[in-house]
């Protein structure tokens, strides 16, 4: 045992005697066993200590830390960044599942291999890594989907469905031209192969034009700079069926020129940079339209590129509801996180006696059922998409229902849109828990908060579900609770909430049941 890393653990190191650092030690000890039985990705040995991934174990009053070596020595081979996640994930796991632990954190060894993957995986780009911030000896977890990056684009938010004729297109075109109108540089994507509508409603329509390197220069119309299989050639889309549509799509999505338009006035003029002008050549966010449903082609649209978020788009109706319930919980599966839903046809207005009407049978409400905030609600109008369509001379940025504004708005808070925000110090990391140990230790740590104080979690998937958790620890009804998600460098999410001050709470609010199954919708009994 004497090259046991356990063993060698500095529990007793600080200077601590008596009976907390025997718990120190104790704690490691268990902590050790439970690493020893963590079985680890496919390319790693099964036993962390002997693979030589896991150097060190230390513990200090309920934390423990790993030392943590996933470079190309001592293991054998280079691992993938999404092994590496997974590796330190289940690590992490493992050690929070161990009696007494109440934090765990993973310190890098071998920092040079770790940046060195770190940068080849997603810095050029994409990750901008803001918010270093206390937080520098943990290991960060990178969204775990992306296959590629994306030349030429900051943050990507995938608009998705699943089922078609709700609104998507409806609701990527209104996404795209609120933030033009915020002064953003937007691209808008059309993977729709079923029925690309974009290039319809900001009247744009092809031969698409190439840049001098050759690649496909999008097209721009209202600030959004566009591109579509509804621009190709006459009978492309119609032919891409299946795994051909994904390869199809994926091939025109990453040779898109983006942030270089052609001045299609002076085709030698190729090179315009960015659809505001601002002349960086990037753009500042990408709209991806994806194809309804919830198939093969949809879910792999999303995980070939890093999106950032995922905005839902439904009807109320309970139906509507569940199966989109279904697709979040596989895009969750899949590492795609979920940005909030757009609740669309969502009542009616009668232009003739002024009463509102609900279109549907709609008494789920729509945050509680996804557990994601509802990030506009737009009634049914008849006028919308003459009023978003961009007509033959252009049109100005009032075109732009306040509702979309607002969704705009709620999306580039939660993408960490708005530049450089920390995550905050005292954020508690919840990453890596299992389920039911995170949604307790979130419950201790909400009820440890003062009245009036604050407190933020920091997760590697938005955390909006751990509001339950928090609500019940606050001893307050989630509705009651004003949380504020952010997104932060390298898939990183946090969400602080302020604990109601004594008082503030109406006497009749009821938190949910103490014992309200973690996790999906609808199961929770809410
Ligand atoms: N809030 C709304 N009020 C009135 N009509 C709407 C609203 N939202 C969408 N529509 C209309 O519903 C139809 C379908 O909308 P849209 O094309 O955006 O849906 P989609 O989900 O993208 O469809 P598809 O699955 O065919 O791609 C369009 O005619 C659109 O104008």
């Amino acid at each position: 045992m004497a090259d046991d890393p356990a063993h060698n653990c500095d529990a007793h190191g600080d200077g601590r005697v008596g009976d907390a650092a025997d718990q120190d030690a104790e704690l490691v000890e268990r902590a050790a066993d439970a690493l020893a039985d963590a079985s680890l990705p496919d390319g790693l040995a099964d036993d962390p200590f002997t693979a030589g991934v896991v150097t060190d174990v230390r513990a200090a009053d309920g934390t423990v830390t790993l030392d943590v070596s996933l470079g190309p020595a001592p293991t054998d081979g280079e691992l993938g960044p999404e092994t590496s996640d997974l590796a330190v994930e289940r690590l992490r796991g493992a050690v929070f599942e161990v009696a007494g632990v109440e934090e765990v954190r993973v310190e890098e060894v071998g920092t040079e291999d770790m940046d060195a993957r770190d940068d080849a995986s997603g810095g050029a780009g994409y990750h901008d890594d803001a918010g270093h911030d206390g937080h520098d000896d943990v290991h960060e977890h990178h969204t775990p989907a992306a296959d590629r990056t994306l030349d030429g684009v900051d943050h990507v938010v995938a608009v998705a469905s699943a089922k078609g004729g709700v609104g998507k297109t409806t609701v990527s075109v209104a996404l795209a031209r609120a933030l033009a109108a915020d002064g953003l540089d937007v691209g808008l994507f059309d993977a729709d192969v079923y029925g690309p509508n974009v290039p319809e409603l900001l009247a744009v329509e092809g031969p698409v034009r190439a840049t001098d390197d050759g690649a496909a220069a999008p097209v721009e119309r209202a600030g959004v700079e566009t591109m579509s299989v509804g621009l190709l050639a006459d009978g492309g889309p119609v032919a891409w069926r299946g795994s051909m549509a994904h390869e199809a799509l994926s091939e025109l999505l990453f040779d898109t020129a983006w942030g270089h338009t052609v001045d299609g006035a002076d085709e030698d003029a190729a090179g315009d940079e960015g659809a505001d002008g601002d002349g960086d050549g990037r753009l500042d966010v990408l709209v991806l339209d994806v194809p309804p449903g919830t198939g093969d082609v949809p879910l792999t649209i999303t995980q070939s590129v890093p999106v950032d978020g995922t905005v839902l788009v439904s009807t109320p109706a309970a139906t509507a509801l569940s199966d989109t319930a279904r697709f979040r919980e596989l895009l969750d599966e899949n590492g795609v996180p979920t940005l909030g839903v757009v609740s669309n046809m969502d009542g009616f207005t009668c232009p003739t006696c002024g009463d509102s009407h609900d279109l549907f049978d709609a008494d789920v409400d729509a945050a509680d059922r996804l557990e994601c905030p509802v990030l506009a609600s737009l009634p049914f109008d008849a006028d919308l998409r003459e009023r978003l369509a961009v007509g033959p001379e252009g049109d100005g940025d009032d075109a732009v229902p306040e509702a979309a504004r607002e969704m705009a708005s709620t999306v580039r808070e939660r993408i960490g849109l708005d530049g450089d925000d920390p995550v905050p110090s005292a954020a508690v990391d919840v990453r890596g828990m299992p389920e039911r140990p995170r949604r307790e230790h979130v419950r201790a740590e909400a009820a440890d908060t003062d009245p009036g104080g604050r407190l933020s979690l920091l997760d590697s998937t938005p955390p909006d579900p751990l509001l339950d958790a928090v609500s019940v620890g606050f001893g307050c009804p989630r509705d009651g609770l004003d949380p504020r998600v952010r997104r932060h460098g390298d898939g990183r999410w946090s969400l602080t909430v302020e604990r109601p001050a004594t008082g503030e709470v109406a006497d009749d609010a009821e938190p949910p049941a103490e014992d309200a199954e973690p996790g999906r919708p609808g199961v929770t009994g809410r």
